[in-house]
């Protein structure tokens, strides 16, 4: 299912957060949204999550205006691993995860076999099947990331946003999540910080830069050394991942002294 933002602009006390961002995200593709701190990316995804109605435009899932349906229809169609939650209570890991089946049910259905076995195969994917009757404020940061992942997972959605879901979590969860989310193949618009997860995982790139849209396309055209230069204020250059051969992208500080260059003689290990 494709997700279409049309000129999707949010202003909050006459200061303009979004000016007029156009994306589509096709269905089955994994759609980055990057930029530097504060140029938009959570505001953007809480448009599509109907957590923030936009100022002006219009997001639509599939045909469907997503300011103009309830918020059960949206849960239907759209699951979120979002930054911030209100959770700090004395939930259990498995009540958390339930909580994704709500879109599904009425407001007097109780918990069935079958919900219960999402939730567990959800857990079992996020490898947290072990914490299930844990309390989900006694968690570690990268252990509540997996379980709201099983939640978004348990809602059996077409379309899946995530706002910077490797937060928290170590290199080999990053890479396990975001494996997962590839396997998956749903709709999904993800906030991430990591060129390189970026370029690894990403069919297509938006770059926002203060709540401006400064290129979208593949991550191949979206990202090179002057546009990250002149957004995130960084050097970089693009070379072949030495264990997979992929566009690695490195990066330094612009003020870097030409001391701390890397010397022409690879073998060397002083500086020059
Ligand atoms: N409710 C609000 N009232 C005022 N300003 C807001 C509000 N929500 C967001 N902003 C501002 O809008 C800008 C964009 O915020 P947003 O959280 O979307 O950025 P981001 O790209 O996700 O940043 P980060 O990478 O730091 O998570 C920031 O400057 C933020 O302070």
């Amino acid at each position: 299912m494709r997700v279409r933002i049309d000129g999707v602009s949010v202003v909050i006390d006459d200061t303009t957060i979004l000016g007029g961002v156009d994306l589509v995200a096709e269905a089955s593709a994994i759609t980055g949204v990057i930029g530097p701190n504060g140029s938009g990316k959570s505001t953007l995804l809480r448009c599509v999550y109907r957590a923030l109605k936009p100022t002006t435009g219009a997001v639509h899932i599939g045909q469907d205006d997503v300011w103009r349906s309830s918020a059960r229809q949206a849960g239907l169609r759209t699951a979120v691993v979002a930054q911030d939650h209100d959770l700090d209570n004395d939930y259990s890991v498995h009540e958390i995860v339930t909580m994704g089946r709500n879109p599904h049910k009425g407001v007097l259905d109780r918990e069935t076999t079958a919900d219960r076995a999402i939730v567990d195969r959800a857990l079992e994917r996020v490898r947290m099947d072990w914490a299930a009757h844990r309390v989900f404020a006694t968690l570690s940061g990268g252990e509540r990331q997996r379980v709201l992942v099983a939640r978004a997972l348990t809602q059996e959605t077409p379309v899946l946003l995530l706002d910077e879901p490797t937060n928290h979590l170590d290199i080999g969860a990053q890479l396990e999540l975001l494996d997962l989310v590839r396997e998956l193949g749903l709709t999904t618009i993800a906030a991430l910080h990591d060129l390189n997860h970026a370029t690894a995982y990403c069919d297509r790139l938006l770059l926002l830069h203060a709540g401006r849209a400064v290129a979208e396309g593949t991550p191949a055209e979206v990202l090179d050394a002057d546009r990250v230069a002149a957004v995130f204020g960084v050097r970089s250059a693009v070379v072949p991942h030495p264990l997979t051969g992929r566009p690695h992208f490195v990066t330094a500080s612009i003020t870097g002294s030409a001391e701390e260059e890397v010397p022409s003689d690879p073998t060397s290990t002083g500086r020059r």
